[in-house]
């Protein structure tokens, strides 16, 4: 019997492998289940299959989704009134949205002026305080620390174990997909906590005998933002992708051991390259992405172009937000180019012709 509409998110389906029992409230917005896509065109450059996991296509339009239902369960299992959380944007998205659906309150702390407008508008329309500070994301998570964990405040970042058991059910969703782990698993890392929680799941559902292989955990840092990958804090992160504009990485070490147990890599993308790959994954594939997510596009195409060999069959890649996060960036692409004309057949006609 198909398992009944308001109970189909990550909790539901895999109970078993959360930190969850009968007396948790289960807070979901049916997250998960999402498309893993197949790409013909990535597969055909790299000589392997190339599957595209669209994470964009959670309610709030991001990955933490699968993590916020079982970080708020929890938090309201444990008597929470409040949730706080600091953020570039997507984590403050979901939280505002889980909290409002458990009816407690949000509070979350951004940088200011460098948060895209989708995200915010989502903070401000699910109900959530929003404080813009003059500081970066690094400075926001500080200040959270300091202010979470008392008096019924729970930190929702994922600092929060919760966050990462709920987000390792992305590569779940992969195994049962494929029928086995991918050989090579690339993703976009900002404060590290998704290849944290996806290595998390590959190893135990291998453990669990669900899967017979663990895949190599490739991850790309912004050029500007890429702390792991210098091994170096940085106090002025920059990027155009201000979803993973993070100086100083709060799941570091759990990145660090993914790639190494994995026999992966963090590696770096420009900003040229994030936006180059953005557009050429809407135009080629039709999967519009926020430029975060196109990291790991471009990420591929980097792989690709240094000539050495991938080693692998098959490939995901997780597109970690939807494109829609962000219409700003994208308007100020190459891409946009609106063509105005008179109302009229010859017009109009003639600017088709136009090559
Ligand atoms: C769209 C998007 N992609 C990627 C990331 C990176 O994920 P993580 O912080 O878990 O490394 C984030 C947040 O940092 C994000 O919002
Ligand atoms: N990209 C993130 C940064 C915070 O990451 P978190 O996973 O620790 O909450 C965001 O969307 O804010």
């Amino acid at each position: 019997m198909p398992a009944p509409l308001h109970d189909r998110g990550v909790i539901s389906r895999y109970r078993e492998y959360l930190p969850v029992s009968d007396a948790t409230p289960v807070i979901s917005l049916n997250e998960g289940s999402t498309p893993l896509i197949h790409s013909p065109r990535l597969s055909e450059k790299a000589g392997a299959e190339v599957y595209i996991k669209y994470e964009g296509l959670n309610p709030t339009g991001s990955f933490k989704d699968r993590g916020m239902t079982v970080a708020i369960s929890k938090a309201v299992e444990e008597g929470a009134q409040t949730v706080i959380c600091a953020s570039t944007g997507n984590t403050s998205a979901a939280a505002a949205a889980y909290a409002a659906r458990a009816g407690i309150q949000c509070a979350v702390i951004l940088p200011a002026g460098k948060i895209a407008s989708g995200k915010l508008v989502q903070a401000y329309l699910y109900g959530a305080k929003v404080i813009a500070i003059k500081g970066n994301f690094d400075d926001a998570l500080r200040l959270v620390r300091e202010l979470g964990g008392v008096n019924g405040i729970a930190i929702v970042n994922s600092i929060n174990p919760h966050r990462i058991e709920g987000q390792k059910t992305g590569s779940f969703e992969i195994i049962e997909e494929l029928g086995d782990a991918p050989d090579m698993h690339i993703l976009p890392v900002g404060n590290a906590g998704n290849i944290t929680a996806y290595w998390k799941g590959y190893r135990e559902f291998a453990e669990a005998e669900r899967s017979t292989r663990l895949p190599r955990m490739v991850g790309f840092q912004a050029a500007g933002s890429a702390p792991i990958f210098y091994n170096k804090v940085v106090d002025q992160p920059n990027t155009v992708a201000t979803a993973i504009r993070i100086g100083n990485p709060a799941s570091w070490e759990g990145a660090s051991n993914a790639v190494t147990q994995s026999g992966g890599s963090i590696n770096i993308a420009t900003d040229e390259e994030i936006l180059a790959a953005q557009s050429w994954l809407a135009k080629n594939e039709g999967i519009f992405v926020e430029p975060a997510s196109a990291a790991s596009v471009a990420g591929l195409f980097k792989l690709l172009e240094s000539g050495a060999s991938l080693n692998a069959s098959s490939i995901v890649l997780t597109v970690t937000g939807h494109g829609l996060k962000d219409p700003d960036t994208a308007m100020t692409t190459g891409d946009y180019h609106p063509i105005e004309a008179e109302a009229d057949l010859d017009t109009v006609r003639s600017v088709l012709e136009q090559s």
